[in-house]
């Protein structure tokens, strides 16, 4: 009789079905009429439920950037995104949840998309704080300049093709010429093993096509950890069967990788052998770890791609766009041409990195590249439980808000004439007020750790292109900066094509 009572498989299927139901239905009720966020403007879709997000992304195709611009649009200044997520307009929320006092954790919607929950990037704030101190001494600025020749050495082998590429008679693909550079300057100095992408023909390097190919991964992987965890263990014969040789040169750097860490880990004189400091030098250092175990295996693999993919993308973006406006925008080339040439004679002895760092030009049209960064990607963060006040606006705890750093850096109230390059801004007497908006690094305990070497990086390219190189635009060709948000922006369109003429002396 007992087990009469019990309910059949079918039984079962419907009840679990029906409770489903009912719960779905629900969420969607207390989204939208009991939520803390119930009253933030936006759609009521949004509200509603996350997979409205993921329909415009995923279906539609439209890019998080131009949903946040066109929903700032009609709704105002703060807007809801997903149930959980509120976004601002205003650029002063950028310094109400970017700042030194918040200790605020990473959305954990997004960030274990990566699936590299044991780096830097994706650590909740305490671990995260840790891992930094310990990778910090590799990052400082008096590490980068002992190091800087690590770095001009990839900017030689640079400018020694932007020169081959002339004497062939070609114009250079500065967009892969400097994704190239960017992650043979991390491979080298993280890894001591540079992957030798800027020398591949005409810069083809697989490896960047790779990186292309898995940033829309991203966007599919941050809606589900069933996502996340299918791609994780996607067979590797499936990938081989796709045929694409940029997604195995990435399976392939990830090997390499996976190999150096467990030769220094079985071994760590093995750390001896390498040309410099390496990040496994700090990583597993006992000293550092302060008596905690050292990193795991996984750990330290999830450091290095994060090193990797964190380093490389942001700094060659950053040189495409910085390139590009220079020589687009009449006398700044030959302005920044003139100073490089005062302070640097003589072509066969170029200057130290400490030595370019003081040439105001050259550091205005620097920072107003970093200011025209095109990629509209904010990074959530969630409200302590105490709840916070954001642009005036009291936000509960528990809340994801965010700012897209487009909305200071191109924002016409903080800069005049945002749309336009104009490194004589970082000029004028207001230069220094100006410096609290160039926040592209993020501020407070998350923001980049690479900072610096993405300065020295900056300073050397720019200097040694444009002091050796007359650079011209293929009149053929234009760039297209139209770009999607996958984390960072991809961008899908015409590529930034230049010729480089060597110049004599
Ligand atoms: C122009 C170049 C760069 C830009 C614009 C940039 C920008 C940023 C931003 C906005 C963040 C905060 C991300 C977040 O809140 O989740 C960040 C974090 C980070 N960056 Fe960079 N970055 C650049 C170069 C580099 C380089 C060269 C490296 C190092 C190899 C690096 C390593 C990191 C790491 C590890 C984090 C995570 C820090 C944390 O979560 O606490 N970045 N970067």
């Amino acid at each position: 009789m007992i087990l009469d009572s019990q309910p059949s498989f079918a039984q079962s299927a419907v009840l679990g079905s029906a409770a489903v139901l009912v719960w779905s239905v629900w969420r969607v009720v207390y989204n939208l009429y009991f939520h803390p966020l119930a009253h933030v403007p936006g759609p009521r879709w949004a509200a509603a439920t996350q997979l409205w997000l993921a329909y415009k992304e995923l279906w539609e195709g439209t890019s998080l950037s131009d949903i946040r611009y066109q929903l700032h649009a009609q709704y105002g200044d703060v807007i809801r995104l997903t149930p959980r997520e509120i976004h601002f307009a205003n650029p002063e929320a950028f310094h109400d949840i970017y700042n030194a006092k918040n200790k605020w954790d990473k959305d954990d919607h997004l960030y274990r998309a990566f699936d590299m929950d044991l780096s830097s990037l994706c650590m909740p704030y305490h671990q995260a704080k840790q891992r930094k101190e310990i990778l910090n001494p590799i990052f400082s600025r008096s590490a980068i300049v002992k190091l800087q020749d690590v770095i001009q050495a990839r900017v030689d082998v640079l400018c020694d093709a932007l020169k081959f590429q002339h004497t062939e008679g070609k114009f250079s693909d500065m967009t892969l010429g400097f994704k190239c550079f960017a992650m043979d300057v991390i491979t080298s100095f993280c890894y001591g093993c540079p992957i030798e992408a800027t020398s591949a023909p005409d810069f083809h390097a697989d490896l960047v096509f790779g990186v292309e190919e898995v940033l829309p991964i991203v966007t599919l992987a941050k809606q589900s950890r069933f996502f996340v965890w299918c791609i994780r263990n996607t067979p590797r014969w499936l990938i081989h069967a796709t045929g694409s040789s940029p997604m195995m040169a990435l399976l392939c750097l990830q090997d390499t990788l996976r190999k150096q860490i467990d030769d220094i880990v079985r071994n760590p004189s093995e750390l001896d052998n390498a040309p410099h400091q390496i990040i496994y030098h700090a990583l597993l250092n006992p000293e550092a770890n302060k008596g905690r175990s050292i990193p795991s295996k996984l750990s330290l693999f999830h450091e290095a791609q994060v090193l990797l993919n964190a380093g490389s993308d942001t700094v060659g973006i950053t040189l495409i766009v910085t390139v590009y406006n220079i020589i687009n925008s009449p006398g700044i080339q030959q302005r920044l041409h003139a100073e490089l040439r005062a302070a640097w004679p003589n072509l066969e002895e170029p200057p130290r990195y400490e030595a370019l760092e003081k040439l105001p030009y050259l550091t205005a049209v620097l920072k107003e590249g970093l200011r025209s960064f095109p990629g509209g990607v904010a990074f959530p963060r969630v409200v302590p439980p105490e709840g916070a006040i954001i642009a005036g606006m009291s936000v509960p705890g528990g809340a994801v808000v965010s700012q897209a750093s487009t909305f200071v850096q191109h924002s016409d109230t903080v800069f005049e004439r945002a749309k336009e390059f104009l490194p004589d801004r970082w000029l004028g007497d207001d230069a220094t007020s100006l410096e609290r908006s160039l926040i592209i690094f993020s501020k407070g305990p998350r923001s980049c750790l690479g900072i610096n070497l993405a300065y020295c990086e900056l300073y050397l390219a720019l200097a040694h292109v444009f002091r050796r190189y007359e650079l011209t635009l293929d009149p053929k060709r234009s760039p297209d900066f139209t770009f999607k948000e996958h984390f960072v922006p991809y961008f899908p369109g015409e590529h930034l094509h230049v010729s480089c003429k060597p110049v004599d002396s």
